[in-house]
């Protein structure tokens, strides 16, 4: 009996201890033969044979049961490590977003005129002639209201073409003081490697009562701002002309590129354009019922400094989503 007992406890797998069981008790097991040798027995002896055997059955039974307990218990240990997650494993696979370079340059752009004081208005997309051309100086026949420039819906409500309407919008809003510039998307229908139907532009307009706004304070703003978005470049003001604005102007930096040396990208001038600004026309404050009051504005394309900034050269590559372009910008 006593190798039996050894089987049992040195059983290593469930296979291996159901072998065992039917060997103790299959039809030929061990148990079968001896309930054979029992009807052979008579009397007193039968009686202590039969006793014997049960006690030993019992005993086998026991010792089998908790070998599979132990053994199920192995199984279900093995089964829950392999399976179990170990939390604290740093994960090397982290894919976390980051921003469009397009809006990247706009927060900046943002950041810097906020931290000049200037409040950020918004307003729809979806215009009407009025703001979008009328109150800006721009007569019926005006070639910018053009069909091939501008998106029109049906009741010839539009598409904004830029984000003046909002500082019309705001002007009919609120009286002077106004210090705000107005980001967002704008639309234009145009599409070639440096335009795109839907761009973004970011405009700004400062208003106060007659003389204390003057050109110098939009140059030095302007300056300041195109240090603070380029770095240590020159920055020259040539003279323009907007219909919204008189005097106008345009702004240009020294070639980031070349320094001033001339190159592809500067067409060789050594000058890169970057905005537009001028003093506001008088026009556009008799269309929103302004008096004794002077200001400036400035408009520039978000796109165009994000390309300039990171050195892209197709606009259109900033609109496909392509991963091999926004991976460089994580
Ligand atoms: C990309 N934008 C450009 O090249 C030029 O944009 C400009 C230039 C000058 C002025 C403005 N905006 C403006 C707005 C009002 Cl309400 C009144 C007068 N002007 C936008």
């Amino acid at each position: 009996m006593k190798d039996i007992e050894n089987a049992i406890a040195s059983c290593t797998s469930l296979v291996e201890l159901e072998k065992l069981r039917v060997s103790l008790f299959g039809k030929k097991g061990h148990f079968a033969a001896q309930f054979e040798k029992l009807k052979k027995l008579e009397g007193d002896a039968k009686k202590e044979f039969a006793q014997n055997l049960n006690i030993t059955k019992e005993n086998f039974l026991e010792l089998l049961n908790q070998k599979k307990s132990a053994l199920d218990a192995v199984m279900i240990e093995a089964q829950m490590r392999k399976s179990s997650v170990d939390v604290t494993l740093f994960n090397q696979e982290s894919s976390a977003g980051a921003l469009h370079p397009v809006m990247d340059t706009m927060d900046k752009i943002i950041e810097y005129f906020v931290s000049m004081n200037f409040s950020i208005e918004e307003g729809p997309l979806v215009e009407d002639d009025f703001h979008n051309f009328e109150a800006l100086n721009l007569p019926k026949y005006h070639p910018a209201r053009d069909m091939q420039d501008t998106f029109y819906f049906k009741d010839s409500m539009l598409l904004r073409t830029h984000t003046s309407p909002v500082q019309i919008r705001t002007m009919l809003k609120q009286s002077a003081p106004i210090r705000m510039i107005c980001p967002g998307a704008v639309f234009r229908r145009d599409f070639d490697i440096t335009h795109t139907p839907m761009f973004h532009q970011v405009e700004g307009l400062v208003v106060d009562k007659t003389g204390k706004v003057s050109f110098a304070n939009l140059k030095f703003i302007l300056e300041d701002f195109l240090k603070y978005m380029f770095g240590d470049v020159k920055v020259r003001f040539r003279p323009s002309f907007f219909p919204f604005t008189e005097p106008s102007a345009e702004a240009d930096i020294s070639c980031i590129f070349c320094k001033g040396e001339g190159c592809r990208v500067c067409s060789h001038t050594g000058w890169l354009e970057v905005l537009g600004c001028g003093v506001v026309d008088s026009n556009v404050f008799k269309a929103v019922g302004y008096k004794d009051v002077s200001g400036y504005a400035f408009g520039l394309g978000v796109e165009r400094f994000a390309m300039l900034l990171h050195q892209i050269p197709d606009l259109r590559s900033l609109f496909e989503g392509d991963l091999r372009l926004l991976e460089q910008f994580r």
